[in-house]
């Protein structure tokens, strides 16, 4: 039986049981959280919205007992507080690093063959804190944050060229903050390379209200995003429960790809059964190469502030 378990019963990890209930991505979908009855009620929820979008996916939830989500094939970890407005995605580090270690901990006592896809911000500098907490291999513990942002990205592009996003295809690398490399070397729009559609001046800022997507939600809401954070994370799930083999930016420990050492980044990535089958190196170019530095070294800043707190 395929079985993923959701950790948090929030907006984004609710919605990526949901997505992963309607879309049958598991048989089982294990939804815990630490608030007493949260991730009960909303997996009686979605359970009871199987009769009406005819799904049979199992939902079931859980206050905090990991006995529950034993001999999942995938985790997601969503647990966490998200961002309020005013606040950078680093400014959640120290919470968060607590939180994402104990969960982790559990996760792995009871599930030590699961694939971990971590969602909790500040994204990449989380990913380090599974990683080293779980002593997974690299390949097995992994964040997203590139298929949304990207998804954002192919977005607004669909609607400045006013095609479908479906025509959109594209790929972005980097840290999920505002030193995200969005590529337009790598962007098509139906086979058409995407520069040749657009002008520079509004594809350049496509790309800067990419970069701060995240942000122009949370100002709108008060709380950060759920919708698309969760379908992309149900989508990761479902490229490696169904063995896809599918091409996504995904935060990885880079063991020498891009000539990086140690830091988790975003980059292209094939998905399937094993979690990260390959990491795809691109040749890139020596402005694309000079951005993903700087968002190397962001990204290193701040995990040499989770070094420092101490929680690993
Ligand atoms: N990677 C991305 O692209 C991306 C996108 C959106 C949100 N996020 C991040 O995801 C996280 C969750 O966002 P949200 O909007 O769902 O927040 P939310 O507040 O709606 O939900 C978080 C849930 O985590 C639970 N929780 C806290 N500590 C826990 C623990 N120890 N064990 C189990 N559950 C625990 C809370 O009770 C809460 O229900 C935030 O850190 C946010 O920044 C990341
Ligand atoms: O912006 C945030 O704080 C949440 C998330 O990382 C997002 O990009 O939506």
């Amino acid at each position: 039986m395929t079985k993923v378990t959701v950790v948090g019963a929030g907006n984004v990890g609710a919605t990526c049981a949901d997505v992963l209930a309607y879309k049958e991505i598991a048989e089982e979908v294990v939804l815990i959280d630490i608030k007493d009855g949260i991730a009960e009620g909303k997996a009686l929820d979605i359970w009871q919205k199987a009769p009406i979008d005819v799904y049979d996916s199992r939902t079931v939830g859980s206050t905090n007992d990991y006995a529950k989500t034993a001999g999942s094939d995938v985790v997601v970890i969503t647990s966490g507080l998200p961002r309020k407005p005013g606040m950078t995605r680093d400014d959640l580090i120290e919470t968060n690093a607590g939180i994402v270690k104990s969960v982790t901990e559990n996760v792995v006592k009871h599930s030590p063959n699961a694939i971990i896809i971590v969602v909790s911000n500040p994204l990449d500098v989380m990913t380090y804190q599974a990683h080293i907490t779980s002593k997974l291999p690299r390949t097995k513990v992994i964040g997203m944050a590139g298929i949304l942002d990207t998804a954002r990205y192919r977005a607004f592009l669909a609607e400045a060229l006013n095609v479908s996003p479906k025509e959109i295809q594209a790929i972005l690398m980097g840290g999920h903050g505002d030193t995200m490399v969005p590529l337009p070397r790598y962007t098509t729009v139906g086979g058409i390379p995407v520069t040749e559609l657009i002008d520079s001046e509004k594809l350049d800022a496509i790309i800067e209200r990419t970069k701060f997507g995240g942000g122009e939600l949370v100002k709108l809401m008060g709380t950060s995003a759920w919708y698309a954070p969760g379908s992309a994370a149900a989508q990761m799930v479902e490229a490696i429960i169904k063995n896809q083999r599918r091409v996504f930016p995904v935060c990885i420990k880079l063991d020498g790809e891009y000539g990086i050492d140690d830091c988790y980044l975003g980059v292209p990535v094939i998905l399937g059964r094993n979690g990260v089958e390959k990491v795809i190196e691109l040749d890139l170019n020596d402005a694309e190469k000079q951005l993903l530095e700087v968002s190397r070294s962001h990204v290193k800043e701040v995990m040499d502030v989770l070094d420092k707190i101490g929680s690993n």
